[in-house]
């Protein structure tokens, strides 16, 4: 039969955080939104698991000192941000089928950087070097077109820069972004300038002992930790922003085409369903959106966005470790790797003894290349990986849940990426709205990151709505 048509001032197509922050707003000025979500829960990235140990984030935990969006809807919605418990444990070096001492790298044979290199640890020669010749300051300053010449790899920049090919190809294993060639130098900048801004917000650079130590400070100010989480869980936030939308949200709604005029825009899900809007709003990932027939004026800088942007993978095996096996061997009880398991996170529990966490996290080269295995072959192939480089470990780990998001159907990726020239080709025009179509989503993000991305662009597209109606 024919179905009729919904009608709405915006139709809405994603239900993660930017969509859902988008919704919030335009209701609150009086419109009438649908958000449509194709998953049969709302969130997307923000993803919650029950296990033995309790509720663990599979996607974005979290939260920032610097995320105003995101403090603000969770105070708005009654929830609780707890200091973060997650100390990240001493970190070991194992490449060339070896473990390293990192601090006797310098003088090692098997170091063949050169000069200056030669101090940086093998591990951290990717991420010091991004965060070395950084010439940003300011937090949208990565689209200014005064530095179209550095839409280049990483690989480029250390070549122009005169570092040697081996100092190359360790920052292949520890490059920011995906890696040394399929990332824009201007996409790894804008990550580190807003990282460098949250850092600044309290935390002391001598408490900062290792890598991910702006985590480990639980100093709190104005009552928060450097990082906190949402207690229950992160997925307790896009719950809640779904409860205050009440029948506006529409789950197992597969967008599948939009079609657009000047006055309207018409959406089409796979169920047969139609949603009309005199607005549309994108929140989807361009992984997903580059699957929905799109019908408009020609627009080859969206097309190009769409079509072509790059994103990254995580995949992390979260694991319950019954006894510190570290104790056993004697080693490190975290590291990381050249190899096809990427890092081990032991997290402590802040007593050392006794029952742990752990992490597998599979970023970069390492995190696309295990999207090849499916479910259960992934955790058998880093299981026996981890039970290689540490036989302490084995029979002492035990699977909590393991979640690879370049395999999730609806996500395809963890987060958006610009290739080298992807700034110059579209970067700076891709969120003109397409007709009565606007872009969100984390991926349209101008000067924030993770969940505070995806509400800075929630927050713009309900302005730019507001401002056309
Ligand atoms: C492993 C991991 C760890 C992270 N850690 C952090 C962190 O610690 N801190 C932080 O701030 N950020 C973190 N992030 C980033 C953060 O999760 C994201 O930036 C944010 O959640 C993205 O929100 P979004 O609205 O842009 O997109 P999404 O959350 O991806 O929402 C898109 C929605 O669209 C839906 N959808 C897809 N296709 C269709 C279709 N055809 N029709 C209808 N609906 C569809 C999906 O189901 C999804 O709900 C992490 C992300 C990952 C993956």
């Amino acid at each position: 039969g024919v179905t009729k048509a919904e009608k709405a001032d915006v139709v809405i197509v994603g239900a993660g955080l930017s969509g859902m922050n988008a919704a919030m707003l335009l209701q609150d000025l009086g419109m009438k939104v649908i958000v449509l979500d194709a998953n049969d829960k709302v969130g997307g990235r923000v993803r919650t698991v029950d296990t033995p140990d309790g509720p663990l984030d599979v996607g974005a935990s979290q939260v920032g000192r610097g995320y105003a969006r995101v403090i603000d809807a969770c105070q708005k919605l009654g929830l609780k941000l707890i200091p973060e418990d997650r100390d990240l444990l001493t970190f070991g070096v194992h490449m060339y089928d070896q473990w390293i001492d990192p601090k006797t790298w310098a003088a090692n044979p098997l170091n063949l950087t050169v000069g200056e290199e030669r101090n940086i640890p093998p591990h951290l020669m990717g991420s010091s070097i991004v965060h070395k010749y950084n010439p940003l300051k300011e937090l949208d300053e990565w689209l200014d077109p005064k530095y179209a010449s550095m839409d280049i790899s990483l690989r480029q920049l250390m070549q122009q820069k005169g570092h040697s090919e081996a100092a190359i190809k360790l920052a292949e294993y520890s490059s920011p972004g995906i890696g040394v060639d399929q990332t824009s130098m201007l996409r790894m900048w804008q990550e580190e300038t807003r990282g460098a801004l949250d850092r600044r917000l309290g935390t002391e650079p001598s408490r900062r002992d290792h890598p991910f130590g702006e985590a480990n400070d639980h100093k709190l100010i104005n009552g928060l930790a450097s990082i906190s989480n949402i207690e229950g869980g992160t997925f307790q936030l896009p719950k809640a922003m779904a409860a205050r939308l009440g029948d506006a949200v529409r789950l197992k709604k597969m967008v599948k085409q939009i079609d657009l005029t000047d006055k309207s825009g018409t959406v089409t899900c796979a169920d047969g369903s139609v949603y009309v809007g005199r607005f549309v709003i994108s929140a989807l990932p361009f992984t997903m959106l580059r699957d929905v027939t799109i019908n408009g004026r020609p627009n080859p800088i969206a097309r190009k966005a769409i079509t072509t942007m790059p994103y990254a993978n995580t995949a992390r095996l979260y694991l319950h470790v019954e006894r510190p096996f570290w104790k056993d061997d004697g080693m490190a009880p975290s590291f990381s790797t050249d190899g096809p398991i990427g890092m081990f996170w032991a997290i402590d529990n802040h007593t050392g003894e006794g029952q742990h966490r752990a992490m597998v996290v599979m970023v970069g080269t390492v995190g696309a290349a295990i999207a090849r295995y499916g479910h259960e072959e992934a955790i058998q192939f880093i299981l026996d990986e981890l039970a290689r480089l540490r036989p302490a470990s084995k029979g002492l780990v035990k699977v909590r849940t393991y979640k690879d998001w370049a395999r999730d159907p609806l996500q395809r990726g963890c987060g958006f990426s610009l290739a080298p020239g992807h700034v110059n080709a579209y970067a700076r025009k891709m969120n003109t709205p397409w007709q009565v179509m606007h872009f969100a989503g984390e991926h349209t993000r101008r000067i924030d990151y993770g969940m505070e991305a995806a509400m800075e662009s929630g927050e713009r597209v309900a302005i730019e709505i507001a401002g056309r109606a």
